[in-house]
């Protein structure tokens, strides 16, 4: 048995006994193999099978998904029929667009911390090449008319009314990936971010690079093996690996694509942003109590998390704000965080916040002291790559994140990491975990 960790928000302490994923398989223009349950279900049946529990052994199914499809409302709940646990567990989706898989293991965190429950399946699911192409709302009430119309005549009148104009999609990514406060998409504001703290296209090109090679790295030396799984598609393709990874990304390559926001001079191109991409991810949170009588062997313990909200149109600075505050509140200097996940939305943004915790403006508003945070080193900052190299499936980046950070820890045999990130609306989460 592990020694009692507390949290350090007090209550019991909250095991993280581990966890798989699929590997994130980029979208490709039309709807891909898997819809999100799909995802969620082979990702989850991997992990169980390491782990053969009684089929009610849990308490809990959380699952953060933000495009639900249509045939699979509550994707939680038939994602956990699918796999087979007993119909006597409750199952609930969480929606917090891209924190939606942090928030999930966040409300396990919590459940358990307050000695609601000892087990929980908490992951997050997503398959963004399903995100549907929906009508405009007036072709919808044209269709609905024609539908309405009694006679032969009636109808023929009204299909003279057509427009071809009615044949243009919404494009729901396009729209889902737009703040509808501020008007502006994701990427606009990792521009702001750019701007705000004169992020140069080098410097964002420079750390897209990176982050492909960090990976191609960890896939070559097999330090994701234990936390990615297979994946079967009904035409007998399996996906090993992320498969949006270019080691091949050079500073000529990256220079030469346009921006994609804000033309002709924005900073921000599909090469420095996180890509399109489906996949899943669970992990599994145990009390004490739970992990002594199912025998567990957990890796980590969540310490604390930190959730917190600031202008939409700098959303990309959210995981400054909150993984600034967790470490403060935890006695922590930069340097005692061994690692740092903070999810790549995109390259400006995420240099955008290590920027902010080195400017005095920004820490004494957000932190209210004199001195700055400092500079966080990069050789702890996202070491096997992110959401630039591997993609980004909103609803389950966040929960991804600390799955790596728990494996990153124990392999580098290093103690504490915050895993953190920007969520759009104006949002950010971060989760401190210890190893054990
Ligand atoms: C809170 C938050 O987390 S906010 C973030 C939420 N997520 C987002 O906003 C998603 C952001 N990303 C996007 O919207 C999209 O990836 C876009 C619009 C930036 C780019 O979309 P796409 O054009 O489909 O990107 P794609 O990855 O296919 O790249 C297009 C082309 O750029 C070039 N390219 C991209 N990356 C590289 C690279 N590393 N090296 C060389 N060329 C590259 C290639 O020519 C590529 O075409 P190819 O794949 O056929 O060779």
């Amino acid at each position: 048995m592990t020694s009692p960790t507390s949290t350090s928000a007090g209550g019991r302490p909250v095991y993280l006994v581990d966890g798989a994923r699929t590997p994130f398989i980029k979208a490709r223009g039309k709807p891909g193999p898997f819809t999100p349950v799909d995802l969620a279900v082979q990702a989850g049946r991997a992990l169980l099978m390491r782990h053969p529990l009684p089929d009610d052994a849990f308490d809990q199914v959380i699952l953060g998904c933000v495009n639900v499809v249509a045939s699979e409302m509550n994707p939680a709940r038939i994602a956990a029929l699918r796999l087979g646990l007993s119909e006597t567990i409750p199952a609930f989706t969480m929606q917090i667009n891209c924190g939606s898989g942090m928030q999930s293991v966040d409300t396990a965190y919590r459940y358990i911390r307050e000695g609601r429950q000892d087990l929980i399946l908490a992951g997050g699911a997503e398959a963004l090449s399903h995100a549907p192409l929906m009508l405009t709302p007036a072709a919808t009430r044209w269709l609905a008319e024609l539908g309405l119309a009694r006679s032969v005549g009636e109808k023929l009148k009204h299909l003279a009314r057509f427009k071809p104009g009615y044949l243009k999609p919404v494009i729901s990514l396009e729209q889902g990936l737009t703040d509808p406060v501020v008007e502006l998409n994701m990427g606009q504001t990792a521009e702001v971010v750019a701007n705000l703290f004169g992020i140069s296209r080098e410097q964002a090109d420079d750390y897209a690079i990176s982050s492909h090679l960090r990976l191609a790295k960890a896939q070559e030396e097999g330090w994701l093996d234990e936390e990615v799984v297979p994946l079967y598609a009904p035409d007998g393709k399996v996906y090993t690996f992320d498969d949006g990874v270019r080691p091949e990304s050079t500073a000529d390559k990256l220079a030469k694509l346009r921006p994609v926001f804000e033309r002709p001079f924005g900073k921000v191109t599909a090469g420095n942003s996180s890509q399109i991409t489906d996949g899943a991810s669970w992990l599994m949170l145990a009390s004490e109590e739970a992990v002594e009588k199912y025998n567990l062997t957990p890796k980590a313990v969540i310490k604390d998390s930190e959730w917190s909200g600031l202008e939409p149109e700098i959303m990309g600075l959210g995981p400054a704000v909150s993984a600034g505050r967790l470490a403060l509140r935890n006695k922590m200097s930069l340097n005692d965080i061994d690692l740092l996940e903070l999810n790549e939305a995109f390259a400006a943004q995420v240099l955008g916040c290590l920027a902010a915790w080195n400017d005095p403006d920004f820490c004494r508003a957000i932190f209210q002291r004199d001195q700055v945070l400092g500079e966080f080193d990069r050789d702890r900052l996202n070491i096997d790559g992110g959401a630039i190299s591997l993609g980004h499936p909103v609803g389950t980046s966040g929960n991804r994140i600390v799955l790596h950070l728990m494996n990153a820890l124990k392999r580098e045999h290093k103690k504490r990491g915050i895993a953190t990130q920007c969520i759009g609306g104006g949002q950010a989460g971060a989760m401190l975990i210890e190893v054990i």
